[in-house]
């Protein structure tokens, strides 16, 4: 080979790595049909049958029992059939395969086994599920999509926020008329305040009341302030506006008995009163106790009007949000009972493995190992449960500090009056300055 061929083929090597660096970079789901997806598709096809046998998905056709004689033999067949598989079929982040079970099998294995897939199939995970009896989907994406999250869209519709991205690459939304509360856990810098401020950014320019406790002196949830109902700062007034909101709740009651309706939502336009979200932030504060008879009466307080709320207030129009960095019965009696009726979940890193488990476990076991697995370079990432019962990765669309003060501001003149909740604002902090 002459040196100006070599050069031209060195040349044409570096222009192949250049172009093919910009290529990814620019127009990464072109680069996946053209390079990856051919590439990982061969090795699906290529290793399904030894890692279907490696992972017990592979059954033989013969019983495992059989009779020699008089005698009954027990034993694995030597070569066990694996299930068949469509061919894989590419998707915009990774590629999907269909899975005709064979008679006797389930899901179960194929989702114990996902992780093994990912492995062998070199894809950042391979997510199972069943949409029909006798098959089974895996899903694999290719690297993780929520390292540079795209933008999602989703209809605007009352009481529903946007957050951002799943990372299926759909519209990650709270929608609090299909789960009305929610309890959102992390570490802290894990983005629980990010996410709190989109949710109210979301919410603000709508026909809804907003009301903040924040007991870290209202550093979080006070950047909203235009736009919030009410605002506290202190448990102290925590109790008081709670207690109002119980109170507003049987009024509620009241007007729905009378109307012969079982929630507010069946009321005429007219005589529907306005939704009300509850936002705490650090739900721990709420809980803390110095180990007086006033701080201990006060947390209990607290405790069981949330409580109150969070059973019967889905109807009335009443809606919590809770944040904070841990849930456990450690906080104090009622937490448990809490926990239980926010039936959304939203958790980011944590601090350790138990607090995903308090705030998964009930849910499901596999959620509760991938919010184990977020590191602290993933903030904003978190594992979320779905209106459908599912459950998912995502990451929240970063809503900055500013954007929030600005579109509350903007927002202020669609702030309702809650009257009962003024007023026990004002009386709480008047008590405490007598
Ligand atoms: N979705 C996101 N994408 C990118 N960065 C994010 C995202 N969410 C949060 N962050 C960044 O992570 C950092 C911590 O976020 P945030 O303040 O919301 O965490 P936190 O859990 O509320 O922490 P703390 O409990 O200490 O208040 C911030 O710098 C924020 O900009």
């Amino acid at each position: 080979m002459g040196p100006i061929t070599l050069a031209f083929l060195l040349a044409a090597l570096a222009w192949a790595v250049v172009a093919g660096a910009h290529v990814r970079e620019r127009h990464p789901v072109w680069f996946w049909y053209l390079t990856g997806y051919p590439a990982t598709a061969v090795r699906v096809v290529r290793t399904w049958r030894k890692v279907a046998q490696l992972n017990d998905l592979a059954v033989s056709p013969r019983p495992s029992r059989g009779l020699v004689g008089d005698l009954v033999v027990k034993g694995e067949a030597l070569r066990p059939v694996a299930p068949r598989i469509s061919f894989p079929r590419a998707t915009r982040a990774g590629l999907s395969v269909e899975v005709r079970l064979h008679p006797g099998q389930t899901p179960g294995p194929f989702i114990a086994a996902a992780d093994a897939l990912a492995h062998a199939w070199r894809v950042h995970a391979v997510r199972v599920t069943s949409p029909e009896r006798g098959r089974v989907s895996l899903v694999a994406t290719a690297g993780d999509p929520l390292q540079r999250p795209g933008l999602a869209h989703a209809p605007a519709v009352l009481l529903s926020a946007l957050i951002g991205i799943l990372e299926s690459g759909g519209a990650w939304v709270m929608n609090l008329r299909q789960v009305p509360h929610w309890l959102i856990v992390g570490a802290t810098q894990s983005g629980k305040s990010t996410l709190l401020a989109r949710l109210v950014v979301k919410l603000a320019p709508q026909p809804v009341a907003l009301v903040g406790i924040d007991c870290k002196g209202g550093m979080e949830l006070g950047l909203f302030e235009p736009r919030l109902s009410a605002l506290t700062t202190c448990r102290k007034e925590a109790v008081a506006v709670l207690g109002a909101l119980v109170a507003e709740m049987q009024v509620r009651m009241e007007i729905c008995r009378f109307e012969g309706v079982r929630s507010i939502w069946e009321l005429p336009d007219k005589l529907r009163p306005v939704p009300v979200v509850v936002l705490v932030d650090e739900l721990a504060e709420l809980y803390l106790s110095d180990g007086t008879r006033e701080s201990k009466a006060e947390a209990e307080k607290c405790s069981v009007h949330l409580l109150r709320i969070a059973q019967l207030g889905a109807a009335l129009g009443l809606h919590l949000v809770v944040a904070g960095q841990r849930v456990g019965s450690d906080l104090g009696p009622g937490v448990t009972a809490l926990r239980a009726q926010l039936s959304g979940r939203i958790c980011h890193r944590v601090n350790d493995p138990g607090t995903a488990e308090m705030t998964l476990g009930d849910l499901n076991k596999d959620a509760v190992t991938v919010a184990q697995s977020i590191t602290s370079e993933e903030k904003g990432v978190a594992v979320c449960t779905g209106a459908d019962g599912g459950w998912g990765r995502a990451r929240s669309h970063l809503t900055t500090v500013e954007d929030a003060r600005k579109i509350a501001a903007a927002c202020m003149h669609l702030t309702p009056e809650l009257l009962g909740v003024r007023r026990a604002l004002l009386m709480a902090g008047v008590g405490e300055a007598t």
